[in-house]
């Protein structure tokens, strides 16, 4: 028998029965609502196409005045790259040159936190690969798939592989399904496609699960991710339904090529439950790894496979295999190993029968095992955190399969309790429940690790710090691990700590011990030095790599050796930065205040003093406020601050604040002292030199762009704010200047650009016009709206925090088409950079906010609508709902 036509009408037919009104889903024409779809999250047709073509911010796109202004960088940035990538063969921690193309495709990632992540297309497509840790291969691969066989009476009526693609692989499989009969839907760790089988009906749900679990640090490491398919039969009759799990060996790259590469079949029973599948060992000489597709046995469902194929040719073997009786066939054994050149695949195919009228589900899974990995250094190897579960001999991969098939139930248990409270809450507009937990991709797909501590790191390295203070840092970092994720996808370095800033709600919200088993990393650090001596690109002085008693940038590229050799950052000496330090200080409180773990706030407090002595130097007229030094030093690092800064100063007086209150705490009456005369004269400093009436002047030094209205003025007020010291005798800055600096940035940062629909731009001129005085002043950061968006909540002007976060929200996940990579930033029009950031994770603070709200006032049942006026008028809500 042929394949089965699928369609009654032609796919390319116009939307006629279009149920949905939202933009994503016009082109849907099935009208199934699916099995068990939330209500909320990110939902799209299959058919969908992003319009707005968006590229990276390139050469092309600096202006004269900005070629002049960084000629030297740009220079020197060429021959550090040239040397890099042409002569060592190395990949640049950030590559200004070949930037990641634009793919409008992405969808949730698969696995939990630190084990590598495969990231799935919306079209379901297996795209996106972080196996290698911190290292991304961007590719589809073809045969990565899942195909339906429908059987009645005996016979197939209907085979298709769930894939819109019609590839010039594999030829004689059915491709090219409708996507006008299928839509998407995300909401992060969950995401579910539903396909209406045009002529069948029968509708398909498959619901893909990760474990990515809030305080949780077992299950959440597991790098496995399940996929539950719901099967729906309309039909008067029963119908055989077999859905097969195809994969190729390896993740598309040319080591799929490199030859000795094997499948096998497995099956594991444990505790009555049986799981069977194929193991696909990829034996390269870096990070080896196996992959398992599996399928859950059960009465009245069959599993079968086939351990190898050849997915570089037609597959009409497996398909005229399936196609005759809905199973898969294989010769017993191990398969050979691959030649150099060829590649190989497997697939696993769940059958069972479904009622007339009925529903019957099949349950497969994906599991990865690369317990033990190397850096691009290749100096240590590192245990991944779930090899502390199921071992590091590299044969976990039947074990983790299992683990996932008969534990995925209790993780939606848990994902739901946790959802649930958020989902449920009407007051909440729709699209901030989606973009709260699908922004959470980045936990897991920031190229994250999570990793035990090695052994012969504990003596040396860190019982030295041990003894100077810290006495809960091996215990902590044996108990929970090590955890690093990178600034960006796109650029290379781990826990960037400018920005980690901005994403540490998340963090300490959702995974606590793993934020504090960060800091104790920073903190060793902090202790430590670099003498190495190197060229930085901005200004082209040497000096050296890390300094003593001050928090360095990042804790190192994962194409060399991060924790052993930090601060790969090398475009400033950021040693001369004014934020690094003080958002330490700023989120040990905060942690603190959060966590009420007073070891931990113990053992910083040594660390919070020292960099504070560092950073004490940097008040150059002992006005108790610091200065900037004339240059990008801080977070935006092409954006020259000169004297008192609204942003440094702001996140200075907070520190210098939460200083004294945990010297209050912990009982250190001199210190308290010392940092309360620091923030009494440097408080009236601030407000002398920066306060114009209505906002925070971007800097004191008087230069043209020196009152540019600066979206982030008030983050130290965004973390007091967090930390419940913004009132009474912990009130930096008063109240009414606040209010007023965050009406005046709705007014102009957010409602005078782009009409009010793209967040607010980071500099806006009092005339309306954007900054442009730097490459990055007239930029959106969509992590930095995010916490503005928190920071207008907290102080009361909801709505506006709502309608500001939403201008990104739409921008970045309807507009643009960067689902799932959230870019830093974009501007107005045509450019945006560095895709799949870190620093969105700030939306987190928003829902801690709502919560402190939520806490304090008496409960309201009015949604919040997010439209306000542009002089930010309270609105309905007087700004007192939650
Ligand atoms: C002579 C040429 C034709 C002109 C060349 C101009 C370019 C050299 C510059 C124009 C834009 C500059 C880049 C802007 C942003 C950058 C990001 C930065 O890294 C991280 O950025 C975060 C801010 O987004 C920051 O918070 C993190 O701490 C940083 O890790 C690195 C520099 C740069 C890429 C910057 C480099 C020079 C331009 C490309």
């Amino acid at each position: 028998m042929a394949a089965a036509a699928p369609l009654e009408r032609p796919c390319e037919g116009t939307a006629v029965a279009a149920p949905a009104s939202a933009p994503l889903e016009r082109l849907y024409e099935g009208t199934a609502p699916g099995r068990g779809v939330a209500a909320a999250g990110w939902r799209l047709c299959l058919a969908h196409r992003f319009e707005e073509p968006r590229q990276p911010y390139g050469a092309g796109d600096v202006s004269f005045r900005d070629v002049l202004r960084h000629i030297g960088l740009g220079l020197r940035y060429f021959r550090w790259w040239y040397k890099k990538t042409r002569i060592e063969k190395k990949s640049a921690f950030i590559d200004l040159l070949c930037a990641v193309p634009l793919q409008q495709i992405y969808g949730c990632p698969l696995g939990g936190i630190g084990g590598g992540t495969i990231t799935r297309g919306w079209r379901g497509e297996f795209c996106r690969w972080q196996l290698n840790p911190g290292i991304y291969h961007y590719g589809t691969v073809i045969a990565d798939q899942f195909t339906v066989c429908l059987r009645c009476k005996g016979q197939t009526v209907y085979q298709q592989v769930l894939s819109i693609e019609k590839p010039n692989t594999l030829q004689g499989w059915n491709w090219g399904y409708c996507g006008h009969y299928a839509f998407y839907h995300a909401l992060y760790p969950r995401a579910w496609m539903v396909y209406e089988l045009p002529g069948q009906n029968v509708v398909l749900t498959c619901r893909q699960v990760s474990p990515v679990i809030p305080h949780d640090y077992k299950d959440s490491s597991l790098p496995v991710g399940v996929f539950i398919w719901e099967v729906e039969n309309g039909r008067d009759e029963d119908v055989d339904v077999s859905i097969m799990f195809s994969m190729q060996n390896g993740m598309g790259a040319k080591q799929d090529k490199s030859g000795g590469h094997w499948n096998e079949p497995f099956t594991l029973e444990k505790d009555g439950e049986r799981v069977a599948g194929v193991l696909l060992h990829h034996c390269t000489r870096v990070n080896p790894f196996t992959l398992a597709i599996s399928a859950r046995e059960k009465a009245g469902t069959g599993v079968t496979h086939l351990k190898a194929f050849n997915p570089a040719g037609l597959g009409r073997e497996v398909w005229q295999d399936l196609l005759h009786d809905g199973r898969l066939e294989s010769p017993p054994g191990k398969s050979k190993l691959t030649e150099k050149g060829e590649l190989t695949a497997a697939a696993v195919c769940a059958s069972c029968t479904v009622p007339a009228r009925g529903h019957r589900t099949l349950e497969m899974a994906l599991a990865w095992d690369m317990p033990c990995i190397h850096f691009g250094s290749r100096e240590k190897l590192h245990l991944r955190r779930y090899t502390r579960f199921f071992g590091s001999g590299g044969d976990a991969a039947p074990a983790l399969s299992h683990y996932a098939l008969t534990h995925y139930k209790e993780w939606e248990r848990k994902i739901e309790a946790w959802q649930n409270p958020i989902l449920e809450n009407s007051q909440l507009p729709s699209w901030y429940k989606s973009a709260l937990f699908n922004e959470l991709y980045f936990v897991t797909d920031g190229g994250t690790i999570w990793v035990e501590l090695p052994p012969d790191c504990c003596d040396e390295d860190l019982r030295g710090q041990a003894a100077a203070g810290m006495s809960h840092l091996l215990p902590v970092l044996r108990e929970y691990g090590r955890f690093a994720y990178l600034e960006g996808q796109e650029y290379r370095m781990y826990n960037t700590y400018d920005v980690h800033f901005y994403a540490s709600f998340a963090l300490v919200m959702l995974w606590p011990k793993l934020q504090i088993s960060l800091q104790y990393d920073i903190a060793v650090t902090v202790m430590n030095e670099d003498v190495q001596l190197r060229q930085y690109l901005m200004c082209g002085q040497t000096a050296q790599v890390k300094l003593k008693n001050v928090v360095p940038h990042d804790i190192g590229d994962p194409g060399d050796e991060p924790w052993q050799r930090v601060n790969a950052y090398l475009m400033h000496d950021t040693a001369d930065w004014k934020d690094l330090n003080l958002k330490f200080v700023l989120q040990v409180y905060r942690d603190y205040y959060l966590t009420q773990d007073s070891m931990y706030l113990q053992d910083m407090w040594p660390v919070c003093q020292a960099v504070m002595e560092s950073e004490l130097k940097f008040d150059t007229d002992n006005d108790g406020l610091i200065e900037n030094g004339g240059f990008a030093d801080q977070t935006y690092d092409a954006w020259v601050v000169n004297g008192a800064s609204a942003y440094c100063g702001g996140l200075w007086l907070a520190a210098v604040c939460m200083m004294c209150k945990m010297a209050e705490v912990l009982g250190d009456a001199k210190i308290q002292q010392k940092y309360m005369d620091i923030l009494n004269k440097g408080k009236e400093a601030f407000e002398r030199k920066l306060w114009n009436g209505k906002y925070y002047n971007y800097d004191s030094s008087g230069s043209d762009a020196s009152n540019s209205i600066m979206s982030d003025q008030c983050a130290g007020q965004w973390f007091l704010g967090a930390c419940g010291l913004d009132q009474g005798e912990f009130e930096v800055f008063p109240k009414s200047h606040i209010v007023s600096a965050l009406r005046t940035i709705f007014e102009k940062n957010v409602m005078s650009f782009a009409g009010g629909t793209m967040g607010a731009v980071n500099g806006m001129r009092p005339s309306g016009q954007p900054d442009t005085s730097s490459v990055q002043s007239n930029e959106v950061w969509v992590g930095v709206v995010y916490a503005l968006a928190a920071t207008m909540i907290q102080e009361g002007l909801v709505e506006e925090g709502f309608r500001t976060a939403e201008g990104c929200y739409r921008t970045v996940w309807e507009q643009l088409g960067m689902a799932f990579q959230t870019p830093e930033a974009y501007r107005e029009k045509k450019v945006y950079r560095s895709l799949a950031y870190m620093r969105p994770l700030s939306i987190w603070s928003m829902q801690l906010a709502l919560e402190r709200r939520a806490s304090q006032a008496p409960a309201s049942t009015e949604p919040i609508q997010g439209g306000c006026s542009p002089q930010g008028s309270p609105g309905f809500l007087g700004g007192d709902n939650l």
